[in-house]
Parts: structure tokens; sequence; C-alpha cells
């Protein structure tokens, strides 16, 4: 029998309540191991923003412990933590982030040169997803001259060039046309697959979701449903609560 992968982020019994709301979050527990892309989906206010907050850092749970491999990020104070951030965890976003003022490059390696400790790109790796990404003609030009697509792959690019563990996705193809969406998610999977990387993506796509090898389903701040790869049809009725699985 082979071994599954070791859980690189783990939440543990996490609780999380704004203010004197309802808990955004309650109890939820889960492990995301590496190799592995998660889609976390569910209706708005369901609670997939707290979500990634708390497993990247960002939020504290108000009960409950997220560890990135061997670390309790409530051990750690804000610098610590912004610094663990920094060098383990990649982060891509809906509205791709990119500096309008800076090259496609200069966007790319920016991370690095932030923090406590600036690094250089190691030169073989940046070549590598360069080429995956197909951004080469993008390098020396400004994110205002690039399509979405182009944005997000030099976004993901910039997400991955220091080698994270953990990749966050907040709606990553949410402002692509669906032809780019596709292949900016078998971009993901490829980089999950080959590099061991574990992927975290907020969707409200259920297609986008399909192509994850799990997905997770929040509904009023507990895990619903924690599904291998499932069918965008099946996901969809899931959402809308036609069904029970
Ligand atoms: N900063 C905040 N202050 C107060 N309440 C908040 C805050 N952030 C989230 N909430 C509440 O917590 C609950 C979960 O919100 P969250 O943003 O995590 O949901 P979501 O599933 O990401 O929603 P959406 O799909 O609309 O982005 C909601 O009831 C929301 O109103």
């Amino acid at each position: 029998m082979t071994s599954l992968p070791r859980a690189v982020l783990e939440a543990r019994h996490v609780h999380r309540t704004y203010g004197t709301g309802p808990a955004a979050l309650t109890d939820v527990s889960a492990e995301f191991r590496a190799g592995s892309l998660t889609a976390v989906m569910g209706p708005s206010g369901s609670g997939k923003s707290t979500l990634l907050h708390l497993l990247s850092g960002l939020d504290d749970a108000d009960h409950g412990e997220i560890r990135l491999g061997e670390t309790a990020l409530g051990d750690l104070d804000e610098d610590a933590r912004a610094e663990l951030r920094h060098q383990r965890m990649g982060f891509v976003f809906q509205g791709f982030n990119l500096l309008p003022g800076l090259t496609g490059l200069e966007n790319i390696r920016l991370p690095l040169r932030l923090g406590r400790r600036p690094a250089t790109a190691d030169p073989q790796w940046e070549t590598y997803l360069i080429d995956l990404l197909d951004i080469a003609d993008a390098l020396d030009r400004s994110p205002t001259q690039l399509s979405g697509g182009q944005q997000q792959r030099i976004a993901i690019a910039r997400a991955l060039l220091h080698r994270p563990d953990v990749v966050f996705a907040d709606e990553p193809t949410g402002s692509l046309d669906v032809a780019t969406g596709r292949n900016v998610l078998g971009l993901f999977s490829s980089l999950v697959r080959e590099h061991g990387i574990c992927m975290v993506m907020v969707t409200h796509d259920p297609v986008a979701a399909s192509m994850c090898d799990r997905v997770l389903v929040l509904r009023d701040g507990t895990i619903e449903h924690d599904l291998a790869t499932t069918a965008p049809e099946d996901l969809a009725r899931l959402l809308i609560g036609h069904v029970n699985a």
C-alpha cells in the first residue's frame, strides 16, 4: 500500500466569529497534502475567504490551530508570520494585483526583494516557469499592455518563484474568459503534480472546481462536503442544495 503524501497544511478545530455576528467558521478541521489541488466552494457568506485568511495566517482563529508543517501559526508574532508567508506561501488573486509601473519580469521578481531576507531567483526554476507559463513575450512589457490571461500567468510566476510549499488562490479564473481560465487551471494542475505544491483555491465555478483533486463545500461556516474530483453538474447541484452527498 502506498502512503499518502504528507499534510503540508492543517486546520484543527478552527472557530472564527467576527464581532457579535454568527460564527463565520465553526469547528473546521481539514488537512491539505503536498501535490494536491483543493477547491473551496460554498454559497456567499459560507466562510470561504475566512478559511483562506486563517490558513494563510492573515487572520487569527478564536480557537483551534493552523499548522504549516511543524509550525503552529498561532505561536508566531505578526512579523514571524509575515516572514513565513513570504518564504513558504504564494498568493494568486482574481484581480492579478500586478504593479503597472514595473515590467512583467520585475513584477515576477518583486516578492524576492521584499521581506527580511531578500533573495535572488533560481535561474533554472525561473526559466522553467517562464517557459511553462508561456510568458517570455510579456517580460519586458507593462501589465497594462498585457491580456488578462498573460497578467494572470505573470501573477502565477510571481507566486511560485520562491518555491512556496503552499499556494492560495482566490477566484484565480474569475476575471478570465472560459478558455483562458481552463488554461490557467491546467497550469495549476501540472505545477501541483510535478512539483509537489499544495494549492488551495476558492472558486464559485463548478467547472474550475471539477478540475481539482478535491472539493471542500462549506455551508454556514462548516465543511458540508469533502469530495474527491467531482463532475461540474454534480457540484452545481450540491451548491444549490438539491442533492445530499
Ligand atoms: N471583517 C468582517 N467583519 C464582520 N463580518 C465578517 C467579516 N468578514 C466576514 N464576515 C462574515 O463572516 C461570514 C463568512 O464570510 P466570508 O467572507 O468568509 O464568506 P465567503 O464564503 O468568502 O463569501 P463570498 O463568497 O461572498 O466572498 C459572513 O457572514 C460574513 O458577513
